[in-house]
């Protein structure tokens, strides 16, 4: 095989404080992130809540060292991936592609279309698939096919999700083994699986994939580990007013300790490096909710990071890849079941669904302009600009 190139995709962070603005602007400006009912709404809505939630995050982000540590961690599996495979005989060129922040994807892909690569393996770092994060990704990458004569003449293949893969499964156990052996007793400690949560309707009404494959993935992890240990799987970070997949973490906190729980393990499965999810709000927050509840042995297992083991699944789910047919990016954007993004999207008279849709649509924006005249004592059309 010629050059090959490896994109490692992920979802990016502010390096610094003065970033978390327009780091927070470009994420909620991502229809994938918040789904609106009018395109025109979405940028001045992601304004909107970045300026809103600048300073709560910043806070978080100061109490984590003043940024995100994921460029930096994810350059460092990048560094490591491209020594492994060496080891194993396979040359490749890595290149990091975030979708919120620097170096972004465009940025790579500009890099890699200079190196003259002859195949390129898309390597999404979420293990599980979600319309969110890998979904999003390749939404992304497959404009900027269309935009590029360039790219639609290289190879490429897609690695749409990896939870299975058993060297990652093993790398999961043995962190959490690691974490059991600081109890007296290991066999007492509960298990507590806290993965990224999404809105319930991306799972029910779009046909989001994700759920299913956390579940899937606490099974296996837990199959791998082979101990007897009871374990819980909750859903954390939570953002806005709509339902998210339950259980929620501080929800399933405060009834383990209620049940008597004093020994607690958490596991962040939806994820591969540490980032302010573990750092902050599962190292500081969920920790003080936790100690409120009566769990006074709490400890977090390791982000995999650049644990060898891990770094070996990634390098050889990368050699899988090169080996078998390649996957396209048409194939892994579309939805396993076959349900459309907008279902009602065709008008029909009467009262019929598309007309419900659309009337909750217009409430909707009534209610969305209702609570930014309430927040900031303007209308909606002063705050985007329209109205002096
Ligand atoms: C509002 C909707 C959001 C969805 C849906 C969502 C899904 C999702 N996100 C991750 C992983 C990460 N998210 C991170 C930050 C982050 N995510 C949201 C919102 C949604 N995420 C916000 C508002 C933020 C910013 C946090 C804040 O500052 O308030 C990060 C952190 C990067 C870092 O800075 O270290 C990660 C990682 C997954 C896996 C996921 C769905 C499966
Ligand atoms: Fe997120």
């Amino acid at each position: 095989m010629g050059r090959v190139g490896v994109l490692l995709l992920n979802l990016g962070g502010p390096d610094k404080l003065e970033d978390v603005r327009p780091f927070l602007y470009n994420l909620f400006s991502d229809p994938e992130i918040i789904r609106l009912p009018f395109r025109w709404m979405q940028k001045p809505l992601a304004w909107f809540i970045a300026t809103r939630r600048e300073k709560t995050s910043q806070e978080n982000y100061k109490q984590i060292g003043g940024g995100s540590p994921l460029r930096r961690i994810t350059e460092e599996q990048g560094e490591a991936i491209k020594h492994q495979l060496g080891e194993l005989g396979q040359e490749a060129n890595i290149y990091v592609g975030m979708r919120y922040w620097h170096p972004f994807t465009e940025e790579a892909i500009a890099q890699l279309t200079q190196d003259n690569i002859d195949k390129l393996v898309i390597l999404p770092l979420y293990p599980q698939f979600s319309i969110s994060t890998s979904g999003s990704s390749f939404r992304l990458l497959e404009q900027l096919w269309k935009e590029n004569p360039k790219l639609q003449s290289l190879e490429y293949t897609v690695i749409a999700s990896w939870y299975k893969q058993p060297g990652y499964l093993q790398a999961m156990a043995e962190l959490i083994a690691g974490e059991l052996q600081h109890f007296p007793q290991p066999e007492d400690v509960h298990i507590f699986f806290s993965a990224h949560g999404v809105p319930k309707s991306y799972v029910e009404e779009a046909g989001d994939p994700y759920q299913q494959e956390i579940e899937e993935c606490t099974y296996l992890i837990m199959q791998t580990l082979n101990r007897p240990n009871t374990h819980t799987l909750a859903y954390q970070s939570r953002v806005g007013p709509v339902e998210w997949l339950q259980p929620y973490t501080e929800d399933a906190l405060k009834e383990l300790g209620a049940k008597g729980v004093k020994n607690l393990v958490v596991v962040p499965i939806s994820f591969v490096s540490e980032h302010i999810e573990t750092l902050q709000e599962i190292d500081i927050e969920y920790r003080e909710i936790a100690e409120e509840a009566g769990i006074h042995n709490f400890r977090r297992a390791p982000a995999p990071n650049t644990h060898p083991v891990f770094i070996q699944a990634l390098s050889n789910l990368i050699i899988d890849s090169l080996q078998q047919p390649n996957l396209k990016l048409s194939q892994v954007t579309q939805m396993k079941k076959k349900v459309k993004m907008y279902p009602q999207e065709r008008w029909e008279w009467g009262l019929t669904t598309s007309a419900e849709v659309w009337n909750g649509r217009i409430a909707m924006l009534g209610f969305i302009g209702l609570i930014i005249e309430l927040i900031t004592g303007k209308g909606l059309l002063h705050v985007i600009g329209l109205l002096h």
